[in-house]
């Protein structure tokens, strides 16, 4: 997508992806996926699974194009922030987060190869099929060679919504991450009755797929 689609959004308060509470399948599947390591989250908007990974002990990295949720995220905490250039970009720094605001396409960071833990929720979703391949040979070039990841995908059929968020099936999980030593599919399930919204929008299903990925 383009920056302005995003830029936009967030300028018009136009985020019905954020949640309001720590993703469900975060909390349940935490433990298993993760240490108590660092864990960066991609694209990361200003979600709460954040200060939850926090609350939990981890140091949180995150990336997002949008200055306006990097200054909502710190603002809604009180946590009183420094930032410096990284790169393209610019590093937040508050309590136990570090947020690089700008193009994830263009970060590099010494921080994130010593972070062998990824939280992706609505990221790889919200970009365009061509993009995809790109997030995720970002992902392997950024990351240390070990890395893993915990990812939360959406799955319908493309031709009845136009995204995002993306339709991604389990098929083009495991093209997307071919490199990887393991890919399991922990979860798989049907979500539609708990999304009535997307229904209207023309919907006949959808689907929740949740994943582990190991580098
Ligand atoms: C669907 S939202 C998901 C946000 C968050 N993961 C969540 O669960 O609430 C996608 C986010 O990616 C950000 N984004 C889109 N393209 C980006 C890019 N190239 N670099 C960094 N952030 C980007 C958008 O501004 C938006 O906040």
């Amino acid at each position: 997508m383009e920056h302005e689609f995003w830029l936009n959004k967030w300028q018009q308060q136009q985020i019905g992806f954020h949640l309001s509470a720590p993703h469900p399948l975060l909390q349940r599947y935490k433990d298993e996926c993760f240490d108590s390591g660092p864990v960066f989250v991609p694209l990361c908007g200003k979600s709460l699974d954040m200060v939850f990974l926090a609350e939990q002990g981890h140091k949180v990295l995150g990336v997002e194009l949008s200055e306006t949720a990097v200054v909502s995220f710190f603002k809604e905490r009180d946590l009183a922030t420094e930032k410096e250039p990284a790169n393209d970009l610019m590093a937040w720094r508050g309590g136990d987060y570090e947020i690089f605001q700008g193009d994830y396409f263009h970060l590099s960071s010494p921080a994130l190869e010593q972070t062998r833990q990824v939280y992706d929720r609505a990221a790889l979703i919200a970009l365009p099929k061509p993009m995809r391949e790109s997030y995720v040979e970002h992902l392997e070039k950024i990351m240390p060679p070990d890395f893993r990841v915990l990812l939360i995908t959406l799955d319908y059929h493309q031709d009845e919504m136009s995204g995002p968020p993306f339709a991604v099936s389990e098929q083009e999980v495991r093209h997307l991450y071919q490199n990887a030593r393991e890919i399991k599919q922990l979860r798989y399930t049907s979500i539609i009755d708990q999304e009535p919204s997307f229904r209207e929008q023309g919907l006949t299903d959808l689907f929740q797929g949740t994943y582990f990925i190991q580098y």
